[in-house]
This record gives structure tokens, sequence and C-alpha cells, in this order.
């Protein structure tokens, strides 16, 4: 037994004493070698079927290793413990070289030589498989080296095949393609509901774009997108070759994805009508996208193939948008692998009238439910909007009269002879306040626009009568009386500033004022426009700086200021000229900062930008919330330049709590307080008004504490002390009492006689008015409360 292959291709096995060979294998390598005449005639392998395999289980005929009952040795019926030789017989061995590199990649290589001239092909592989696939017409013979008798299973398969083809696109379509259409449910909700979350749909609606534009341009707009990405989804499927769509008629494609994508749009609106929340929002839509995918699998796998399933139900479940997808996209993968099988066409317009096509019954389903959806969206979408200033039956309240307007309603009044009467407080209160303060000066918004009211006219952009708002009680807490009966007449060119504590009703009014809230009572003319009728009309002559930033963090300044203004219906060099103006106004122009995206402005900028936005479009009348929140001194500057500016022809109505601001922006004061307006006028007549105090302060020792306190008693009777601590002692002294030669000349005596340290005397400021007007008001009130 030398193991040496002799010219015959056999090797010696068994040796004779005298060294002849006594038994040789021949192997398999007989037929490929040239054969001398001397040589043993071959003999040919005994195959004997040992496996059946039905053609019913051709995609998924397994053996394990209980089908090789045979193998003499049991440790080769467990997977890897001994080396096997599997042979191949087929149409041509490369086939069977093709279909067992598929079964067994790690094991199996094949190469040149191991394919024989008769077409068969040996392979070794080093273990047994576990499982085997017989995809082929091949006889797969399956021996181990060495073994006496071979053992072996043939398959014979009932056809010959040439190649093996998977259209995977047509077994997994389904599922896999009604997510990929789904996945811009969730983009499209998530928008809609960002802008409504951010506020950003009022912003819009507080610069003119009315609800109608708004869902036009929103709809066309994720419509444009969704056509789109339908459109790559079926172009780059059909150019990577994928039957799902090369087979089935494109314009059945177009019409079916068209369809559901405008669906899809109509049921985000109707989604997004009902969630203000950006997460819980794409949470809901993601679990839409994944569980119609799922279940549409499992219901349609389930009833469609079920041919005792009642259709009527089907249909029921078809109703359900995901699911008509499903359905749609079941029919197309369901013609796209019967073409591919049969050589044929997949789904024609001929088709659709074939009694087991879903598709007709769903196309027809998704159009009716695209209109239905998109009304029942709109019509939610209005009565959640207007913050329940509209009914569930709004439309019902529009078909009648329109209510009279301001005008019609006074001159009736005047007619009727009945008096115009502005109630500012309940009766009572009023009549308290009266007699606490004493002054009928601190009413004189309410004369005015008593007479306003009576001789109407457009002189006026702004008028406020009697304007109340209570927030009603919620989650335990009363309700609230935010704003007590508010009156405001506001020309052209003022700049009206309101002062007043935290909590003291300014965001209440400004937010009734642009229509983010309804007012409960009370009436206000905008530009002639009464805010009740014509708030549409009135949004485009407005311009609004609410108290936080409402910005795209995606977009750049730039294009805020774009958009803005084109809904102020500016247009081309009008439009750049007015946005490149407004930024330098705001400093937001130069180091290509206007092109940074709004998301990584600082808070100063957003700001700055959100000033900008309110003051373009030459709006009429214009709100600003605290504008100058968190802007260094130096954009604070920038920023009232711009305001100054803006002034000319424009009413502006401005809270803030820095009275250097007030100062310097506006030409009447109000001070608020718990939703009252205290006082009103320009700064000097209400420092000369509340104020009309000097404040002395003067430094000395402790023990000549009492000398400083007789000093200022002797300039004024009136003085009184409203501050002492280590010697520093402060009055306040009536300035009708004192001049103030006579205070230098008694500090100049006072230095003579004991030692002053340092002493000062100012005028009150605005400051002080304020405080003195809240404490008072705050007394009253804790006194009638
Ligand atoms: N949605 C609401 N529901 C109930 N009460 C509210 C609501 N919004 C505001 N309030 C209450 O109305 C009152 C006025 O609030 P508002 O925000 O108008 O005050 P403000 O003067 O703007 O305060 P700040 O200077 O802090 O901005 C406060 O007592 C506030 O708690």
């Amino acid at each position: 037994m030398d193991g040496k292959i002799n010219t015959c291709g056999c090797t010696c096995i068994r040796k004779a004493d005298n060294g002849d060979c006594e038994e040789e294998k021949c192997g398999f390598e007989y037929s490929s070698l040239s054969q001398a005449s001397s040589c043993p005639i071959p003999k040919p392998p005994q195959w004997a079927p040992l496996l059946q395999i039905p053609y019913a289980e051709f995609r998924s005929a397994k053996t394990d290793s209980n089908t090789f009952p045979d193998l003499p040795d049991a440790s080769c019926r467990s997977e890897g413990t001994c080396p096997v030789t599997v042979l191949f017989t087929g149409n041509n061995a490369t086939l069977g070289k093709a279909w067992t590199k598929n079964m067994f990649p790690e094991t199996l290589s094949i190469g040149k030589d191991d394919i024989w001239d008769d077409g068969r092909s040996a392979i070794s592989l080093s273990r047994v498989p576990r499982s085997l696939n017989l995809a082929s017409n091949a006889y797969l013979q399956y021996m181990k080296p060495g073994a006496q008798m071979p053992f072996e299973f043939t398959k014979e398969m009932p056809k010959g095949e040439t190649k093996i083809s998977i259209d995977l696109s047509s077994i997994l379509g389904t599922l896999f393609f009604t997510w990929v259409t789904l996945q811009l449910f969730p983009v499209i909700l998530t928008a809609l509901v960002y802008e409504k979350q951010q506020q950003l749909r009022i912003m819009m609606k507080m610069h003119g774009l009315g609800d109608g534009p708004y869902w036009l341009i929103s709809y066309l707009y994720f419509l444009t997108i969704s056509v789109i990405y339908m459109l790559c989804f079926v172009i780059f499927g059909s150019a990577v070759g994928l039957k799902y769509f090369t087979l089935n008629d494109y314009g059945i494609q177009f019409l079916f994805f068209f369809i559901y994508v405008n669906l899809q749009i109509a049921m985000a609106f109707l989604v997004a009508a009902i969630f203000s929340d950006t997460k819980t929002a794409a949470v809901i839509g993601y679990i839409m996208v994944f569980g119609s995918g799922l279940l549409g699998n499992f219901l349609f796998q389930l009833f469609v193939q079920n041919p005792s399933f009642p259709r009527i139900w089907v249909m029921v479940l078809e109703l359900y948008p995901g699911f008509a997808l499903y359905r749609g996209l079941y029919e197309f993968g369901q013609y796209a692998t019967k073409a591919s099988l049969l050589g044929m066409e997949g789904m024609k317009w001929a088709d659709l009238s074939e009694s087991r096509n879903g598709m007709l019954e769903v196309l027809i389903i998704m159009f009716f439910e695209w209109w239905v959806l998109l009304f029942v969206a709109y019509y939610i979408d209005q009565i959640v909007s207007s913050g329940g200033a509209k009914g569930p039956l709004f439309f019902l309240q529009k078909s009648r009269a329109n209510p009279p307007s301001f005008k019609t309603a006074i001159i009736s009044m005047k007619r009727n002879g009945s008096e115009v009467f502005v109630e500012i407080e309940k009766p009572d209160v009023r009549e308290e306040m009266l007699g606490v303060y004493s002054d009928p000066s601190f009413f004189p918004q309410r004369k005015n626009v008593e007479k306003l009211v009576c001789e109407p006219s457009d002189s006026h952009s702004i008028i406020c009568h009697n304007l109340r708002k209570i927030y009603p009680a919620t989650d335990g807490n009363p309700e609230k009386l935010a704003v007590k009966g508010f009156n405001l007449a506001l020309s052209p060119g003022e700049c009206f500033g309101m002062l007043g504590p935290n909590g003291a009703g300014k965001t209440t009014f400004i937010s009734m004022m642009i229509g983010l809230i309804n007012s409960t009572s009370g009436t206000a003319i905008v530009q002639g426009l009464n805010m009740a009728t014509d708030m549409d009309k009135i949004y485009t002559s407005m311009g609004v700086c609410a108290q936080y930033d409402l910005l795209w963090e995606t977009l750049t300044g730039r294009e805020h200021l774009l958009f803005y203004g084109r809904l102020k219906n500016l247009k081309g060099d009008a439009l750049t000229q007015a946005v490149e103006e407004s930024l330098k106004s705001v400093n937001l122009f130069h180091g290509g900062v206007a092109d940074k995206q709004a998301g990584k402005y600082s808070g100063g900028m957003k700001r700055r930008l959100s000033v900008a936005i309110s003051l373009i479009g030459d709006p009429k009348v214009v709100y600003m919330d605290e504008p100058s929140t968190g802007l260094d001194p130096a954009s604070r500057n920038t920023l009232w330049n711009a305001v100054k500016q803006a002034k000319q022809g424009r009413a502006i109505v401005l809270t803030t709590h820095s009275m250097e601001e007030a100062e310097a922006l506006c030409d009447r004061l109000g001070i608020f307080v718990d939703g009252n307006l205290e006082c009103i006028g320009n700064p000097r007549e209400l420092k000369a008004r509340y104020g009309g105090l000097y404040v002395f302060q003067m430094t000395t020792t402790s023990d000549h504490e009492d000398e400083v306190e007789g000093m200022v008693k002797g300039l004024s009777r009136k003085a009184t002390k409203i501050y002492q601590i280590s010697g520093t002692i402060k009055f306040e002294i009536p300035k009708g009492d004192v001049r103030i030669a006579d205070v230098f000349q008694a500090v100049e005596n006072a230095k003579s006689r004991f030692p002053v340290y340092a002493w000062g005397l100012a005028d009150t400021d605005l400051e002080d008015v304020f405080i003195k007007v809240a404490r008072r008001a705050q007394g009253v009130d804790h006194v009638l409360s």
C-alpha cells in the first residue's frame, strides 16, 4: 500500500507479500484520466435513491441528520464528524456547482478540475450538512470516502431549470414597500405638529397667512415631496430590475401611489389637528407605520387568501388607509410573482375588473376617503386652532347675519337714547378706587375712549374698549381675572409702553390683541376693523414680536424675513431691499449671520430677528412683548434705534420691565397692576404726577443722625424719612416745599457742625413711580379683597 496513483488513476490499498497490488481503489477519478488498455475496467458506482422529496417541498425541502439513515457510521450522522464527498449529475455541472455553493458557502470550493467530462462533479465537504435544499434537476449522490459501498440519496426534479431566479421584491415587497411608503406619514405629521407646537402657525397667521392659504400651501408642499419620493421609489426599483415594478403597469402604479399619498397627507392633517406635541405625534406616527405594516401583513395573509372570509370585512379593513395601502401593494406583489413565474406581464388595466383583484376597490375607497378625511381634518382644525372661539357648529354661526360692527352698535345705542357707558371695573370697585385716589385724571383713558366711542374716527390705530379676560378654572385652580376692563386709544406714530409687575396681565392683553386668545368681553378696533369679526384682515396690517422667539430652527434669518415679507405682499426688488434693510437695522446683516440657521443663533440674535420680523412689510400696528429681554447693552441700543425709526406712521404697543427702555422708546406709558391699568401718561407727566418729590440722602456718624433729621425737618415739615442705617439717612421732600439753593445752604451749615461724609439730592425717577403705583394698587387690591 504505497498510496501512489498509477497511470490508470488507481491507488493500491492492499499489497500482497510479494509486493503486487492486491486491491486497488480507482475512486471517481477513473473517467478523468486517459486509460491504458491494461487498466482495469472501472466499476460504476452503485447509486440507489435514498431520499424522495416531493415537488411541493421544492422551495423548502430539508433534510437533517435523520435523512441520512444509511450512513454506515453513526458518528457521521451528526454535523461535522466526518468528511464526505458529494456528487452532482445534472444538465451540466455548473448548475450543481452554483446550487451547491449556495447551500454550503462555508465548506464548498469547486475548481475547474472538479467538473467531469460527463457533466458530473465531485466536491469534498468537510462535514455532513445538516440540511439540504434541492433546487435543480441534479442527482445528488452523497458518499463517504473509503466506504465499500457508496451511500447516496437522489432527488430528481420534475422539470429542468437552467437558472434559479427568486424575485425577492415580489415576495417581500408588500410588507417592505408598505413601510417605505408609510415613512412619509410621520414626517408630514411631525412637521405639521411642530408648526403648531412652536406657535409658528399662529405667527404666520398673525402676519396675514389665512387658514385657507396655509392649508393650500402646506398641502401642495407635502404633495410635491410625496410625489417626488414615490417617483424615486418606483424609478429606483425599476432601475435595479425589481419585477414588482417592471412587470406591473406603470399607469396603475402612478394612480395608486398618487391617490395614496394624497390620502396620507389628509390623514396627517387630521392626526395633526389632534396633537400639539411633536414627540407624541412622532411616536404615534411610527407606531402607525409599523403597526399598519405588521397588522396588514397578518390580517391580509389570513383573510384575503382565505376565499371563505366575507369580502365585505376585507373592505371594512381597507377603510383604514394603512391597510388599503397594504392591500394595493399586495395585489401588485401577487401579479408580479405570477408574471415572473409564468413569464408574462403583471397587472394591466384590464386586470382591474378581475374579481379576485382587490386593486379597483382599494382605489375607489382611497379616493373617497381622501376627500372625506381632508374635510374632517379642516373642520377639526378650525375648532381646535380657534382656541375655543369656534364651537362644533361654527359653520352655522357664520351663515347667520354678521354681528353688528362696532360703529353700527354705537349708532344704534345713540338712536335709542341710551347713554354710552364704559365700565372699567365693577361699579363698587370703581367708586372705591375713585374715592381712594380722588384724582379724576386717574382715568383719562376711559374718557378718551368714551369720546372715541361716541365719535368714531379713523385717526386712531387701536381703540380698546373695556377689554376683559377671564381664564377659566383649570386643574383645581380658580378662574383668573387677568385683564379687568382695559381701555386704550392709540394714534399712528405713537409708542405705548406697558409697565407692570410680573403677572399683571400685559402678555394676556397682547395675546388678545394679536388673536392668540379670545377676550372674554369688550371690543377692540384696530385700523378701523373690529377684532371680533375682521381679525383676518387685521392680521395683514399687524406685526408681532412675541415674548418667546417663534422661529424655525432650520431656516436662516434671511429666509425668515423673506417668508414673512412675502406674506406681507412684498415681491421682487422691494422684498430683497426690505429684507436687507431689516437685517441691517437689527445688526444681523454683516459677517454672514443672515445666512446662518436660526437654531444656531444666540438668544440675543433670535430676539433681534423676532423684532425684525415684526417690522417687515410696513405693518401699521406692531406689538412687542419684552423685545429687549436678554440683549447686551450694545444690541439693546441697536434695537432701540430700530424701534425708534419704525415708529414713524405706526402704532406700537410694547411691554417691558426696563424703565430705561420705556423712557427711551415710549411716548406714553401705562402701569398695569393685577389686570388694571393704574395710570397712563408720558414719562414726564407720570414722574410729575406720582413723583413730585426730591430724595435727600446724607451720610454722617451715628451720633449725629438726629441733627440731620432736624436739619431736613427745618427745610420741610412734610419731609418723610424713608431709610436710616448706620449714619445714612434718606428723606422724601415734596418739591413744592423746598428750593435747591436752600438745601445747599443747609448742608454747608451742617458741615460746620458735624462731619458729613456724603450727601445727595435726586429727582424721582420712573422706577420710583412704578414702585409707588404698584405698591399702592396692590395695597388697594389687598384692602378690596
Ligand atoms: N393660560 C392661563 N390660564 C390661567 N391663568 C393664566 C394663564 N395665562 C396667564 N394666566 C394668569 O394671568 C395673569 C396674567 O398673566 P400674564 O402672563 O398676562 O402677565 P404678565 O404681566 O405678562 O407677566 P410677565 O411680566 O411675567 O410676563 C397671571 O396671574 C397668570 O398666572
